[in-house]
C-alpha cells in the first residue's frame, strides 16, 4: 500500500496505479457477483462492475419500483436478476446493499443460501458491528468485507461514468479463504473508486453514522434552516435569505474548498469577509461540540441504530419518510429554492 502523509500522519492507501483493473481482474476472474437491492447502492456498484466486465447479477424483490429500474437497466429475468435466495445461492459473492433495517429481515434467507467459501460483502459496518441488535452473525466458512464509498451511489455511478471515482473504506472481518483482503481491495477497485483507505467494521460505521447525521447531512440542513430564518425573521427577503445560505455556498464558496482547502476559499473573499469568518468560526465551533458529543455517544452506545432499525422496519416506513421529505420540499426555504436553481442560467427554458 502506498504511504501518504495525511496532515503529519502517515496513513496507508490502495491507488489504482497500485490495485490495477487489470488486477482486479484476475483476483475476480472467477466469481459470479451478486448484488443484492438495487435501491441507490446497488444500481452504482453493478452498473460500474458490469461496465468493467465482472460477471454481474441481481438479487431483488420481485415486482415494485427496484425491480422494474433493473429490467430497464439491462438486467434480464432469469439470466441476470432472480429474487433474492436465488441470486444469493448463485453468488460466490454476496453483496449485501439491501437497506440496513431489510437485512437484518431478510438475514436468514441470505445465510441459509451461503456456500462454503462465499465472500459477504457490506458497504457499511452497521449490520456486522450491532449484530446484538440485527442478529447478523455470518457462518464462520465465509469471508466477510466491506468496501463503503464515501459517498451516495449516484455519484458512485456518476463520477464513474465522468472517469473520476469515490473514495472508499475497505475492511476485512473475517478471512476464511485466505483471499479475503485480496478480494476485498479487487472488490474496491472493481466497482470505480478513486482510491481505498483502510478501516475497521466499527470504524466505519462509527465514523459514517456521525458525519451523516453531522456536517454532511444534519447539521448541515440544522444550521442552513437557523440561519434563513434568522435572516427572514428580520426582514430579508426569500430570494435572499436563500441566496447568502444555500446557494452561494452550493455554486460558488464550496466548488473552491473543494478545488483547494478552507484557506483557499477564504483567500478567494474580501478581507472583510474573511475577518468575520475567522472571527465566528470558534464560535460556531465551540457552540456545537456539546451536540457533537450527543450524537458520537448516542452512536456508540447503539441507540442511533436502535431508532433507525425502529422506524426503517415499520411496513409503513416509506410512506412516513415521504411524508417528512415532502414537509422539507414544500417548506418557504426549499420552495425559493426550487424558484432559485430555475433561474441558473443552464436552467433557463428547461
Ligand atoms: N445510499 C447510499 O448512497 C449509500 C452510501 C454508502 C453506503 N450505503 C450502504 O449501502 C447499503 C445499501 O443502502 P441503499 O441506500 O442503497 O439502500 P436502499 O435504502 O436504497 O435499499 C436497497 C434495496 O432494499 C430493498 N428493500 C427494502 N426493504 C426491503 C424488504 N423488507 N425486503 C426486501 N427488500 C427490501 C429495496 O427494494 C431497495 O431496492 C446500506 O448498508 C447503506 O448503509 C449506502
Ligand atoms: C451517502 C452517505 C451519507 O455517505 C451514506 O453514508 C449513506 O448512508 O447514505
Ligand atoms: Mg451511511
Ligand atoms: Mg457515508
Amino acid at each position: 500500500m502506498a504511504k501518504i502523509d495525511f496532515g503529519g500522519i502517515i496513513e496507508e492507501v490502495v491507488t489504482r496505479q497500485e490495485f490495477t483493473l487489470d488486477k482486479a481482474r484476475e483476483v475476480l476472474k472467477d466469481e459470479v457477483i451478486a448484488v443484492i437491492g438495487y435501491g441507490v447502492q446497488g444500481p452504482a456498484q453493478a452498473l460500474n462492475l458490469r461496465d468493467n466486465g465482472f460477471k454481474v447479477i441481481i438479487g431483488q424483490r420481485d415486482g415494485g419500483k427496484s425491480w422494474d429500474k433493473a429490467i430497464a437497466d439491462g438486467f434480464v429475468p432469469g439470466e441476470t436478476l432472480f429474487p433474492i435466495a436465488e441470486a444469493a445461492a448463485k453468488g460466490t459473492m454476496i453483496k449485501y446493499l439491501l437497506s440496513d433495517a431489510a437485512q437484518m429481515m431478510l438475514w436468514p434467507v441470505i445465510k441459509e443460501n451461503l456456500n462454503e467459501g462465499d465472500c459477504l460483502y457490506f458497504s457499511h459496518g452497521f449490520s456486522i458491528v450491532y449484530k446484538e441488535q440485527t442478529k447478523i452473525v455470518p457462518p464462520e466458512n465465509v469471508d466477510v468485507i466491506l468496501v463503503a464509498p464515501k459517498g451516495s451511489g449516484t455519484n458512485v455511478r456518476r463520477n464513474f461514468l465522468d472517469g473520476s471515482g469515490i473514495n472508499s473504506s475497505f475492511a476485512v472481518f473475517q478471512d476464511a479463504t485466505g483471499r479475503a483482503m485480496d478480494r476485498c481491495m479487487a472488490m474496491g477497485i472493481a466497482i470505480g473508486s478513486g482510491y481505498l483507505f483502510p478501516t475497521t467494521f466499527q470504524n466505519e460505521v462509527y465514523s459514517d453514522l456521525t458525519g451523516e447525521r453531522g456536517v454532511l447531512m444534519g447539521c448541515l440542513a440544522g444550521v442552513m434552516e437557523a440561519q434563513y430564518n434568522l435572516l427572514r425573521k428580520n426582514g430579508h427577503s426569500p430570494s435572499e435569505a436563500f441566496n447568502e445560505t444555500v446557494e452561494e455556498l452550493t455554486q460558488s464558496l464550496i466548488r473552491l474548498v473543494a478545488e483547494n482547502g478552507m484557506d483557499w476559499m477564504f483567500g478567494n473573499c474580501s478581507t472583510t469577509a474573511q475577518r468575520g469568518a475567522l472571527d465566528w468560526a470558534p464560535r460556531f465551533r465551540d457552540a456545537v461540540v456539546p451536540v457533537f458529543d450527543q450524537l458520537y455517544e448516542s452512536v456508540t452506545s447503539g441507540e442511533e441504530t436502535r431508532i433507525s432499525l425502529e422506524s426503517n422496519s415499520q411496513p409503513d416506513y416509506a410512506e412516513k419518510l415521504q411524508v417528512e421529505l415532502d414537509a422539507i420540499k414544500n417548506s418557504e426555504m426549499w420552495r425559493a429554492g426550487a424558484a432559485v436553481r430555475s433561474l441558473r442560467p443552464e436552467n433557463q427554458g428547461k
